[in-house]
């Protein structure tokens, strides 16, 4: 427990009906009293509410009229004492107050200090902590509920459900170790292979909610690619259909790149057009192929349009070797024409990827590419009240390097690596997910979380 009482402005600076000081510690009763007139707060019940007015002892001026709030230890935001003394609101006022507090004993608070002492008094974890911090700055009801869920520890329960089944995997090894008799092993083997693929499934679908958030926060990027005159605008306008009208165009956040928001299926596309592109001989020609990877590489999705009525030319070519890789749908359009292209070249150059026939002229395919499009970016059969979403930053890294480890467990088990190795990789997805919930965090990392925070929270 802090000796240090700590004090601060808890509403906005600026003009308001009511400015509260916050007092939190063992002396914030104490300290309050002494400047108090009214009732004797060293007397009254915990969470009451108290009128009377603040004197300046040293001058026995009266400084304020107030309401003062007293909640006793440790049922408490703190979980330490709490004084909250309600001014009448303005700066000069709020400041005049907390200025008395601070000249009888309490210190000014630092960012967050007043969360962070809940955090250390184990009121609530890091994630917890810092979704205080995502509802303060929310700025759509989907962030606010998303951090609120948060803040009520959905995620940490989560997050502790999952590393008592990573401990559960560690006390067995020990005992294979401690009873290294063959058949004790293998139960060991099958039961470890069996629940990491259940944890690391377990924290995709966490990882999942965190890619579906920022899709519908950001839009999914997507480049439409091709060759002039395959029908990269039809499609556009296609996929845009009658909304057509609400497409806009956005100034690009690189120069030279507008963007078009259209609807998929409720998914938000943000197509990326490189300008230029469309009327020009060759888009790697054009934007320089370092330009045109750019492009591809920041895109969550790219829509490669080929001309299926010709044969596959050497730019056709360069494209398919730039985009086999990444998350592509091959378009090939114009249909309704005769086939020149080579198909089979394509799909063989896209095994795992969707090729789709279209023609923008009969509408042949769209439904198809449709399809394929909201296959990549929605799962689906997930209720989403059921779903703990994370959407912090710094989860998701640790998330992602959890789950990393995991996979090392996973494929030391499958190559026969002593299972001691194995619990290494374990023990490390289960640090890792401690860090979110902050039971592994160092200090700095704590001080550097708070200091997020406003002044007087
Ligand atoms: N005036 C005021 N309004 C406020 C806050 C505050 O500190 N003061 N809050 C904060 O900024 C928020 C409320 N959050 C709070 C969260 C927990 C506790 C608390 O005392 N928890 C106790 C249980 C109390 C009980 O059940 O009676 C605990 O968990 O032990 C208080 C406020 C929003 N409004
Ligand atoms: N037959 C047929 N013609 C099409 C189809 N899609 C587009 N076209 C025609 O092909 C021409 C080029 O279409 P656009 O959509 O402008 O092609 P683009 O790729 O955007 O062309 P650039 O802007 O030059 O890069 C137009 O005359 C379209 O009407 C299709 O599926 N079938
Ligand atoms: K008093």
């Amino acid at each position: 427990m802090e000796t240090d009482t700590i004090a601060a402005i808890a509403t906005p600076m600026g003009e308001g009906a009511i400015g509260i000081v916050r007092v939190s510690g063992p002396d914030a009763i104490p300290i309050v009293n002494k400047l108090f007139r009214g009732k004797d707060l060293s007397r009254v019940a915990s969470h009451t509410i108290h009128y009377g007015h603040l004197v300046d002892p040293a001058t026995g001026e009266t400084v304020e009229e107030v309401l003062v709030a007293v909640m006793r230890a440790p049922r408490t935001y703190t979980r330490e004492d709490v004084v909250e003394i309600n001014c009448h609101g303005g700066i000069v006022t709020t400041s005049r107050v907390l200025q008395l507090v601070l000249d009888h004993g309490a210190r000014l608070a630092e960012p967050g200090e007043f969360t962070k002492r809940a955090f250390l008094n184990g009121r609530i974890d890091l994630a917890q902590a810092e979704a205080v911090i995502d509802l303060i700055r929310a700025k759509t009801d989907r962030a606010m509920a998303v951090a609120l869920q948060q803040m009520e520890g959905r995620l940490s329960n989560l997050i502790r459900r999952l590393r008592r089944r990573i401990v559960e995997l560690l006390a067995h090894i020990e005992v294979t170790i401690d009873y290294p008799e063959h058949d004790v092993e293998e139960v060991t083997r099958s039961l470890l292979l069996e629940r990491c693929r259940e944890i690391g499934a377990e924290i995709d679908r966490l990882l999942e909610t965190a890619r579906q958030g920022k899709i519908l926060r950001e839009g999914v990027a997507t480049a439409i690619v091709g060759r002039p005159n395959v029908g990269k605008s039809s499609l556009l306008n296609a996929l845009a259909h009658e909304a057509r009208a609400i497409v806009t165009d956005i100034p690009g956040t690189t120069r030279d790149l507008i963007e078009e928001q259209v609807n998929v299926r409720g998914i938000p596309l943000r197509l990326i057009d490189t300008a230029g592109i469309r009327d020009t001989e060759d888009l790697v020609e054009r934007i320089g192929v370092q330009r045109a990877q750019e492009v591809l590489q920041t895109a969550d999705l790219v829509l490669l349009v080929l001309n299926h009525s010709e044969p596959l030319t050497a730019t056709d070519r360069q494209l398919i070797d730039m985009t086999r890789t990444l998350n592509t749908i091959v378009v090939v359009n114009k249909a309704d024409l005769p086939r020149r292209i080579e198909l089979d070249e394509v799909r063989a150059a896209f095994a795992d990827r969707p090729v789709v026939l279209t023609s923008m002229r009969t509408e042949e395919g769209l439904d198809e590419l449709e399809d394929a499009i909201a296959r990549q970016f929605y799962t689906g059969n997930v209720p989403a009240g059921d779903l703990t979403y994370v959407s912090n930053v710094r989860h998701i890294r640790l998330l992602r390097e959890a789950r990393a480890a995991l996979n090392e467990a996973i494929a030391g088990v499958e190559a026969g690596v002593p299972v001691d190795t194995v619990a290494i990789d374990l023990k490390r997805c289960f640090d890792r997910l401690g860090e979110i919930i902050g039971e592994t965090a160092s200090e700095e990392l704590i001080d550097q979380i708070f200091r997020q925070f406003c002044l007087g929270k």
